[in-house]
């Protein structure tokens, strides 16, 4: 099964192609200027920071790509909800949620499927998606797409009142399931946690450790990955 991941930042990609098998990566042109890096295990693409530049280059990737991917992946850092998902852990996504797309209204927020248009939930592959978190260790439980990154604790209560078993947050993982799901390739979203979701406090990010977690569950991930069909 070819696998596309698709990471915010060239750190993040880095982490994932690190330990590449022979003959090791190659850099394939996309229209876009987009980076796409080819290993023995997965096309690896730097798409941008946010939901919408998420989807452009996934869009991109899948609409151009000369044989199909059997999933795609939305990887990279995340914030971790206390106490699902501390520091230096990891999160696999069993669904992929939109939590700031919407309307706010006088009685609270009304996400954009209850406005009645289109969906605020891309659900992951749950037997492929159980399996990936068993291999990794991670929890694996929801993970929150955000256009700004929570910075207050009422903030970070709010989300965990309305998505109570949601384990991270992050930018990106929506827009990449929106461009997967266009094109029918399912999607899981693998977060490293580098931070804990609430108030900012740039000092307490562990960005070195959590990219050192996500280069190893790409390391892990690799052979449950060939083994599927
Ligand atoms: O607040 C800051 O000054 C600050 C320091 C370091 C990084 C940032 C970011 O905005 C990183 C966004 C980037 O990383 C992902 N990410 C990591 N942690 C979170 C989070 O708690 N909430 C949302 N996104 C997060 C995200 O996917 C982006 O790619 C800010």
């Amino acid at each position: 099964m070819r696998v596309l991941v698709v990471t915010a930042v060239a750190a993040e990609a880095a982490a994932v192609v690190a330990d590449a098998g022979p003959p090791g990566a190659a850099a394939v042109p996309l229209p876009g200027g987009y980076a796409l890096t080819r290993t023995p295990d997965y096309d690896v693409l730097v798409g941008g920071v946010g939901p919408a530049a998420a989807a452009a280059a996934t869009a991109t990737a899948l609409a151009v790509a000369d044989t199909p991917y059997g999933l795609v992946v939305s990887a990279g850092i995340g914030g971790g909800f206390p106490p699902h998902a501390p520091v230096g852990s990891l999160v696999v996504s069993d669904a992929v949620v939109a939590a700031d797309l919407g309307a706010d209204t006088a009685d609270g927020f009304l996400p954009v499927d209850k406005l009645g248009f289109g969906r605020t939930v891309h659900p992951s592959p749950a037997g492929l998606s159980a399996l990936v978190a068993a291999a990794l260790g991670a929890a694996h439980a929801p993970v929150l797409t955000v256009s700004t990154v929570t910075g207050s604790a009422a903030r970070a209560a709010e989300l965990a009142r309305r998505h109570p078993r949601a384990a991270a947050e992050a930018m990106e993982g929506f827009g990449v399931a929106e461009a997967a799901a266009a094109h029918g390739v399912p999607v899981v979203e693998i977060r490293a946690v580098s931070n804990a979701v609430g108030p900012r406090d740039r000092a307490a990010w562990r960005i070195g450790e959590a990219l050192a977690a996500l280069r190893k569950a790409f390391q892990q991930l690799a052979p449950v990955l060939q083994e599927q069909p």
